[in-house]
């Protein structure tokens, strides 16, 4: 489809349970270009009330959606998989128009949010418990597995399909409901596969698509409301921390994917070709915009002037445009707000002592365009070393040991993503202990694989996402005492 037809026919109504209705009030919201700042179209805007009707409707089916055979879960999420595929270049298109993306990295994410899918339609079959004997030899013990029930998930604007089938998934193929708050930016990747659900033959109840531009108002009576069972959150530390706070007192099971602030750590015994096209990656991957993103390059003096070199040659080849043009390789950020805070932490590292070795300048005109932008010699003192950057810009600093690059590495609240390039292998697994995060890259600037489970340490959050772990996520434990 065209920009002009997808849009015209993308679902803007709420999915409640399975049905498409207007908000309360006929309310709705603006969805923003961030190429241009236009409205693209207006979302209906979901109250409390029409999300406690959702959560009603989550409530009555969960029942029988714990019920339904795993094999028959798993092979709605693996229709839903194969729906995607068909339509991934309007999910891609879809993306690119609502969070700004370059269409390759829309791409990338649609496969990347559709194998989600796949791998739990797997997994739904593969929930285990155990049977065991007492040590005392005076019983059985029975360990089994249950859905955990309704759930509430809230994403992000960075990765508006990926983020949500990481938790629609694993919760389906558990057998819990799921009532789905997408970002109030990217609202409409969601409503899309809420569409494919339906077609897919989704029972009533299990599914539900909430956008609203009052996520507070919204979230907080269904997380005080005892029919709710979990809470899973994907977003900044600081909304995370709120929403835990408020579970805790609801004594609800709580999933946090929150902020990161990601070392890159280059060794002088590393490939430093291969460093530098993982550092890309690591860095550009959408647009900087990934939570996964390299804030922070540590790298050995004796290769740093080259390494920076190479870097700012390769970061100066990204092409800056609307992600829609061909050609475009690092699309707008998401908002003005998020522009300021690149700017603002750029100016604050050069105020601090960085120089700028490429980029830095707002370009004029609309759209809230950032450019790729390299600094080195970034010191200590400086704001972009302890906050998350989120966009196109790599913090350059130096280190002499292998010591003083772990200590730097782990200086920051959040623990999320690392990475590492050395050409040795006993070095690759030390230090990879020694740090602080939940996830290590050694000689790659990509890890996130739904095979892998993804989640951080620290401030950067509790929990796991994808893999085996991401189903445990959505279960219970039961343990049945036996004679
Ligand atoms: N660890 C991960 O897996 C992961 C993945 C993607 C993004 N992130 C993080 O997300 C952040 C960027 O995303 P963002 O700007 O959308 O984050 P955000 O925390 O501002 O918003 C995330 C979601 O929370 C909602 N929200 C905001 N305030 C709320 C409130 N008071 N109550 C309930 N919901 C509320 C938003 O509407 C949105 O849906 C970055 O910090 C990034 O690192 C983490
Ligand atoms: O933004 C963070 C999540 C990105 C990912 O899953 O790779």
């Amino acid at each position: 489809m065209d920009t002009e037809e997808l849009i015209r026919t993308v679902p803007t109504e709420l999915f409640l349970g399975g049905d498409w209705v207007t908000a309360e009030n006929g309310a709705t919201f603006p969805v923003h270009d961030p190429a241009t700042g236009d409205t693209l179209t207006e979302v209906a805007d979901a109250s409390p009330a029409d999300a406690v009707r959702a959560l009603d409707a989550a409530v009555a089916a969960q029942h029988e959606w714990a019920a339904t055979a795993p094999r028959e879960r798993g092979e709605l999420l693996r229709s839903v998989f194969a729906r995607i595929t068909e339509r991934a270049e309007d999910f891609a298109l879809l993306m690119t128009l609502e969070m700004g993306k370059a269409l390759p990295e829309s791409r990338a994410e649609t496969k990347y949010g559709a194998e989600f899918f796949r791998w739990f339609a797997e997994e739904a079959v593969r929930i285990s418990g155990r049977y065991t004997h007492a040590p005392a030899g005076n019983g059985r013990i029975l360990v089994t597995k249950q859905p955990v029930g309704p759930c509430l998930a809230i994403t992000p604007w960075n990765f508006p399909l990926a983020m949500g089938t990481r938790k629609i998934g694993p919760a389906l193929a558990a057998g819990c409901t799921i009532l789905m708050k997408p970002a109030s930016e990217t609202p409409l990747t969601m409503l899309l596969l809420a569409q494919l659900f339906a077609e897919a033959g989704l029972p009533k109840g299990v599914l539900s698509v909430l956008p609203t531009s009052r996520a507070g108002a919204v979230t907080g009576p269904l997380i005080d409301d005892p029919r709710l069972r979990k809470l899973t959150f994907t977003g900044s530390t600081e909304v995370g921390r709120t929403l835990s706070e408020r579970a805790g007192k609801a004594m609800l099971r709580t999933s946090m994917e929150l902020g990161g602030n990601a070392p890159f750590l280059v060794f002088d015994d590393a490939d430093l070709d291969a460093a530098v096209e993982g550092a890309l990656a690591a860095k550009l991957r959408n647009g900087g915009e990934a939570c996964t993103a390299a804030n922070r390059f540590h790298v050995a003096n004796p290769v740093r002037e080259e390494f920076v070199k190479k870097l700012t040659e390769r970061m100066g080849q990204y092409r800056l445009g609307p992600g829609t043009d061909p050609g475009t390789t690092l699309g707008p950020l998401i908002n003005a707000g998020q522009r300021e805070t690149v700017g603002t932490l750029v100016q604050d590292a050069v105020a601090a002592g960085a120089s700028v070795r490429l980029g830095g300048d707002v370009p004029d005109g609309r759209g809230w365009f950032y450019p790729a932008t390299v600094l080195d010699g970034v010191t200590a003192d400086a704001r972009i070393l302890r906050e998350e950057v989120f966009g196109p810009v790599a913090a350059v600093t130096g280190f002499d040991t292998e010591q003083e690059a772990i200590d730097a590495a782990n200086a920051t609240e959040y623990g999320l993503a690392a990475y590492i390039y050395t050409q040795s292998l006993d070095r690759a697994l030390r230090v990879s202990e020694a740090l602080e995060s939940g996830m290590v890259g050694v000689n790659r600037g990509v890890i996130s694989d739904v095979a892998a489970p993804f989640g951080g340490v620290k401030a950067s959050g509790l929990g796991r996402e994808g893999g085996s772990e991401g189903i445990e996520e959505y279960l219970e434990t039961k343990y049945i005492a036996l004679q």
